[in-house]
């Protein structure tokens, strides 16, 4: 008897290794610690094993997850999984065509099938429900588990493009499970972005092989990841989540502007360098300490500084172990991170290099000018420009399209500059859900837009965009609880007004730079936001 289909839970899939178990274990000690705290799958992974050794350790493990009533998967050996009588087999793209698989195993027997891009999918789906029953979509994250890896891990934006193409060909039958180098610091953030872009799909689980099988207290592992997947939210940041239609007051503008004076937010810039001092200046404009550092051994304590928030601008390629192990520090500190990528796409390096940040750490905020924007939503400038142009020369609805569809990917709140600021909150409250989507899409999100008329001169002096990011970092690290969407849109609306100030009184883009330090100062220190010469509108 197959362990029924629609009775599989895919939710922690537990894919096995042998070479890897601790001194002291066995694969089989590891995968029973791992069945008796919340692992729901088994496979059977081996890649060089003779046969009659693959069929001792199957019959072994075949009795141990009947005992656990749990489903048994071979990888790769059909023969094996058939002589066992295990639940059902797992194949790569190289392995035995799924047509065949089939009609080796039956109609009963679970089929999985490794899965790294749309086409495979398109395949899936003309095959029908009859075939694939899950997929493996991966590899997510870098792993030194899979031997000559053939595929370059794909993040969790990647295993967006696998669900939307599952939605996009009505694959409805299919499940799915994440793998490749999912661990406790990275498996929340897969679980609350991996999202079809329908809000109707998300992963059905998460498959791992060294969290467990490596681990010296399998048990204490398996319960840990077992805890997160049973999660529904990921809190990232101090600050609240919760998503809301009405607009900030002028009160809880002011209140943030107050708190932060109150709490001093370290920001620790990591930027480029034209940036560097006119940033560190508006930082303590807004009554908040910069510290504009790079060396990698010191962003875990920077982290744990109360108030502590990074901003990570691109402009200058900081060495990437930099920027990662920065992303990893805040993330793991639950402290916010905001993320200017500048230049985004705009030759391969960057793009690579935005990408990688993109895949390696959860925002609190991620802030570009329409054109970084507009590609990080895979919409072209080109196609707009000039349609019924707004002073921008885009298209405003464009651009709010374009910057919900970012927010929603990243489960992040999204800044797109220009004339009209738009600012998207893709949080989702921070909740996610197994298989269920958010039930949301990006046209539900709450966006607004912050507008003060034409500053032209902003666009005359180095780092104004980059020092939005400071702006954003200071208000959103030094606001307590406040909401991080309302934090966003406090910084923009004050960077603005104090950029119309700035405008109003200088002589010339020297002053300017000056000018709009005074006028950051001057706006945070005697806090009136009923004053600022901006309007914030819902869109
Ligand atoms: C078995 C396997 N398949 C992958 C794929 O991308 O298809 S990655 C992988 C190994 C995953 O091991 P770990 O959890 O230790 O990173
Ligand atoms: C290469 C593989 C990819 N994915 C999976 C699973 F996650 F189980 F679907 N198993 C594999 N052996
Ligand atoms: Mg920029």
């Amino acid at each position: 008897m197959v362990f029924p289909k629609d009775k599989v839970d895919y939710s922690l899939y537990l894919v096995t290794d042998s070479g890897m178990q601790p001194e002291g274990t066995t694969l089989y000690s590891q995968v029973e610690a791992g069945l008796q705290n919340g692992v729901t799958l088994v496979q059977i992974r081996e890649k060089d094993c003779e046969t009659i050794d693959f069929i001792k350790e199957g019959i072994a493990i075949r009795k141990l997850c009947t005992k656990y009533n749990v489903p048994l998967i071979i990888n790769d050996r059909i023969d094996v999984a058939l002589a066992i009588d295990a639940d059902g087999v797992h194949v790569g793209q190289e392995d035995m065509p799924i047509p065949l698989v089939r009609k080796i195993v039956g109609p009963d027997r679970i089929i999985g099938w490794s899965v790294g891009k749309a086409e495979e999918v398109k395949q899936l789906a003309e095959w029908g429900p009859d075939y694939v029953d899950y997929i493996g979509v991966g590899t997510i994250f870098p792993t030194l588990t899979k031997k000559n890896p053939k595929k370059s891990p794909m993040g969790p934006q990647g295993a967006i493009k696998v669900l939307d193409a599952l939605e996009t060909y009505n694959a409805t039958w299919c499940k799915t499970v994440a793998i490749g180098g999912l661990h406790p610091n990275n498996i929340p953030r897969v679980l609350y972005q991996c999202v079809s872009s329908n809000g109707k799909r998300a992963l059905d689980g998460i498959s791992l092989v060294s969290d467990i099988m490596a681990s010296k207290n399998a048990a204490g592992s398996a319960k840990i990841l077992r805890d997160l997947i049973n999660g529904t939210s990921f809190k990232y940041v101090p600050n609240s989540l919760v998503s809301t239609k009405n607009l900030p007051t002028t009160n809880d503008m002011a209140d943030i502007i107050k708190t932060v004076s109150k709490n001093r937010p370290l920001v620790q810039h990591i930027t480029n360098k034209v940036h560097y001092n006119f940033g560190a200046n508006v930082t303590l404009a807004l009554n908040s300490s910069p510290i504009m550092s790079e060396i990698e051994s010191e962003v875990g304590e920077l982290s744990l500084i109360p108030y502590a928030t990074l901003l990570l601008n691109t402009g200058t390629i900081a060495p990437i172990d930099t920027v990662k192990s920065a992303l990893r520090a805040y993330n793991d500190a639950k402290r916010p991170i905001v993320f200017d990528p500048v230049g985004y796409s705009s030759t391969t390096t960057r793009l690579v290099l935005n990408d990688t940040c993109l895949s390696f750490g959860q925002y609190a905020c991620v802030k570009g000018n329409s054109s970084e924007i507009l590609s990080l939503a895979n919409l072209s400038t080109e196609k707009m420009k000039g349609v019924d142009a707004s002073s921008d020369n885009m298209d405003l609805s464009l651009l709010i399209k374009a910057t919900k569809a970012v927010a929603f990917q990243f489960k992040t709140v999204v800044v797109c500059t220009g004339e009209t600021d738009v600012i998207a909150d893709g949080t989702n409250s921070g909740d996610y859900q197994l298989s269920k989507g958010t039930g949301n899409i990006p046209d539900d999100l709450m966006c607004v837009t912050v507008n003060g008329g034409p500053i032209p001169i902003m666009g005359d002096i180095t780092a104004s965009g980059c020092s939005l990011g400071s702006t954003i970092a200071s208000l959103v690290g030094g606001s307590d609880t406040h909401s991080l969407f309302y934090s966003v849109i406090t910084a923009v609306a004050l960077y603005k007004a104090a950029g119309k100030l700035a405008s109003t009184r200088c002589k010339g883009s020297g002053s300017f730079h000056v000018e709009l330090i005074d006028a950051l100062y001057e706006l945070s220190h005697n806090v009136d936001p009923t004053k600022w010469d901006v309007k914030i509108s819902a869109s």
